[in-house]
């Protein structure tokens, strides 16, 4: 005849979750498995891990021999009621946010945002670049000093035609520096080797102050790290020179890489 089972609590099998007092409930009984710790072959920690709950589950995920359960009865002290064992949490899914067609326009508005404001910043400094680059300034520097006279032999008179030469500042690499010069009607072009582009920047900064001088001004414009200096067309007045490449021709100087102070 079976004795009837000991009926224990929750509560108070769940208070024996030590390793000298380990209480396991599986299927619903409870087993002391205190003496068992040091020879449990999963280990005693693994007990230990499945107080204070229903081990069942973990129990039957290991797959126990049947020798492990004849082994269980040797520790079993009675029934667990059934009633003071705490539901299983149950999987709560994380709350979904309600639609909200605010939040979708916003987010729209966030992502315009984010795609505007790096070409709102790009333009700005392109805009500011462009303001700050050009400079124009006057000056009374006669480019013809520079050819007759510092540059010595380097001048090399090549073209009389007065054509223009848009590709001045392209074939402005090494030594020389081409630049377009106007003497009494008639044009040439030539380069201005270093020394010659030496002088003439030293003279440039000399003419910080604008001086305009009937015949003789020059536009000095910096531009995309270029110092160009044009003539301001006065000259070519009555030449009868409209066209796009006669204001071309008026590029007389190119000096690449040019910081200005
Ligand atoms: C009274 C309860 C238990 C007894 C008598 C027991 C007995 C055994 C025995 C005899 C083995 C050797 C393998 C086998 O024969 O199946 C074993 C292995 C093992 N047990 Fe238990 N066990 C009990 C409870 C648990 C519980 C609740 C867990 C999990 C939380 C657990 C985890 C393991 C693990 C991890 C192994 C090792 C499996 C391996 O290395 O292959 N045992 N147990």
């Amino acid at each position: 005849m079976v004795s009837a089972a000991k009926m224990l609590s929750f509560e108070e099998v769940a208070n024996h979750n030590k390793i000298k007092d380990c209480w396991l409930i599986i299927s619903g009984k409870v087993y002391d498995v205190t003496p068992f710790m040091d020879e449990h072959p999963g280990g005693g920690e693994v007990l230990l891990s499945a107080t204070a709950k229903d081990a069942t589950n973990d129990f039957e995920d290991i797959g126990h021999s049947d020798y492990a359960r004849g082994l269980m009865e040797k520790y079993y002290i009675g029934e667990i009621d059934s009633t003071t064992v705490p539901d299983k949490r149950t999987y709560i899914p994380p709350q979904q946010t309600p639609f909200n067609p605010n939040a979708k326009a916003s987010e729209f508005l966030i992502k315009i945002l984010q795609f505007l404001v790096p070409l709102l910043i790009l333009g700005l400094a392109v805009t500011f670049r462009q303001y700050t680059k050009i400079d124009v300034e006057y000056t009374e520097i006669d480019l013809l000093e520079f050819q007759e006279g510092n540059i010595d032999g380097s001048y090399d008179r090549t073209n009389n035609s007065g054509e223009a030469d848009a590709r001045l500042a392209s074939e402005s690499a090494g030594t020389g520096y081409y630049y377009q010069s106007t003497k009494g009607g008639m044009r040439g072009k030539g380069r201005l080797f270093l020394e010659g582009y030496q002088a003439l920047v030293m003279r440039l900064r000399q003419h910080e102050e604008v001086v305009r001088q009937e015949g003789k001004p020059y536009i000095l414009i910096q531009k995309e790290g270029h110092l160009i200096v044009r003539d301001d067309g006065r000259q070519e007045e009555g030449e009868g020179e409209a066209t796009g490449s006669a204001r071309d021709s008026r590029i007389l100087v190119v000096v690449p890489n040019y910081a200005m102070d």
